[in-house]
């Protein structure tokens, strides 16, 4: 027996929902970038680390970046699971699909307000030497003739007072404009981004996907912005660290799409801390591919690995300070109708709750002509979002 059942938005819904984030061991939120949308997944019927093994309506999840383990940790390994409940906000309505409970409107209501907490985050020490490892790359990409470009990996951890609540989280995430809000739940562990990266999404038939690389920061007035804006879109730098992406896409994506469209010229992506040189791609997809199959052929793409692949890959492995896990990992939904959507777990914290611990993660495409200082400061902007959540949780409680 399925029960579905769908109404008007009403003002409490979405903070009780937020709060039933709080309350279920596993779960999943996945918020769309213009905002128009809103996934919730709350328990889970079946779950595991390889989705082929599920079937049901709706699959929430995640691949591990590579196939690093990390210790002591189920969630950042990869976990894939089919809801017990599934919610969905869109626009002004509220739709709800379940096995196990009948009445929504009974069961959304035992979710009351949170009581909220004082936490404090204090920063511990960072990867101090990531400089001079990635003068080390800039160094071995001039000399090596075939590696072109790696995507360096930086963490940085803090120690929260408390556990977190997702729920203040959500409300706090809201200050990241334009991008997506992804929460991946497992017991005591969360993965949450604020990412503007899409990797792909599938819908009747179409596909989109979009390379999302090349960074420069915001500016401080109109003007500022607009000619770093331009800045960025005349570097040859950024330009050439875009373009691995954007034929690596084009490659990867023969084969299972027709009438693939790639603009020749990148336009600009703004978030909050940073603007990105951005193409979007848009194609059909074969009818005989899944939107796995596209996760797996596009991750990871030079946007989050290199180029080539394997050897930017080897490189990460060997020359990162720890694995990634769900940093930088493709993180979304799909349903049994074949469709769905992912995006990269960039501008991103892994959170666990027993230690209280959080780990913020950033990463800096790096190519021949980089600059050590300049990508420095570009991870430490890209650490921001994840920063000022912490930052605005503690300070609105
Ligand atoms: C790896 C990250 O960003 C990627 C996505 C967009 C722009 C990037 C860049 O300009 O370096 C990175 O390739 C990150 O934010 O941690």
């Amino acid at each position: 027996m399925r029960y579905h059942s769908s109404r008007t938005l009403r003002d409490s819904d979405r903070q009780q929902l937020y709060r039933a984030l709080d309350v279920f061991n596993i779960a999943a939120y996945f918020a769309t970038a213009d905002g128009k949308k809103e996934l919730f997944g709350f328990g889970a019927q079946q779950e595991t680390d390889v989705p082929e093994k599920l079937a049901g309506d709706i699959i929430f999840g995640g691949y591990a970046f590579d196939d690093q383990v990390i210790e002591n940790s189920k969630l950042m390994n990869g976990i894939w699971f089919v809801p017990t409940i599934f919610v969905e906000i869109k626009q002004d309505k509220i739709y709800f699909e379940s096995h196990s409970v009948s009445a929504f409107d009974n069961w959304i209501m035992q979710f009351k307000q949170a009581t909220t907490k004082n936490m404090i985050s204090r920063d511990l020490i960072g990867e101090i030497d990531w400089p001079t490892r990635t003068q080390k790359l800039i160094d071995v990409l001039a000399t090596d003739e075939k590696l072109k470009k790696v995507v360096f990996g930086r963490q940085q951890q803090y120690a929260l007072s408390e556990a977190v609540l997702i729920s203040n989280l959500v409300q706090a995430l809201t200050s990241q404009k334009n991008t997506y809000h992804v929460i991946l739940k497992y017991q005591t562990e969360l993965f949450i981004s604020a990412t503007p990266e899409r990797l792909v999404k599938v819908s009747a038939g179409k596909l989109r996907t979009a390379a999302v690389a090349g960074t420069i920061r915001r500016g401080d007035t109109l003007i500022e912005d607009r000619l770093l804006g331009e800045m960025l879109l005349n570097s040859h730098k950024n330009q050439q660290e875009h373009q691995y992406v954007v034929n690596s896409i084009d490659q990867k994506l023969q084969g299972l799409t027709t009438n693939l469209q790639l603009p020749v010229h990148p336009i600009l992506l703004q978030n909050k801390q940073v603007q990105h040189l951005y193409t979007p791609i848009v194609g059909d997809l074969i009818a005989t591919y899944t939107v796995l199959d596209v996760v797996r052929k596009l991750h990871p793409t030079p946007a989050l690995g290199g180029v080539p692949q394997e050897q930017a890959l080897q490189y990460i492995k060997t020359h990162e300070k720890s694995p990634r896990g769900l940093f930088a990992a493709p993180i979304g939904y799909y349903t049994a109708h074949n469709s769905g959507e992912f995006v990269v777990g960039i501008r991103s914290m892994y959170v666990n709750q027993a230690t209280h611990m959080a780990t913020l993660f950033a990463g800096a495409g790096i190519v021949q002509d980089s600059n050590v200082a300049q990508e420095f400061k570009e991870t430490d902007l890209k650490f921001e979002p994840m920063r000022q959540l912490l930052k605005r949780y503690a300070n609105d409680n």
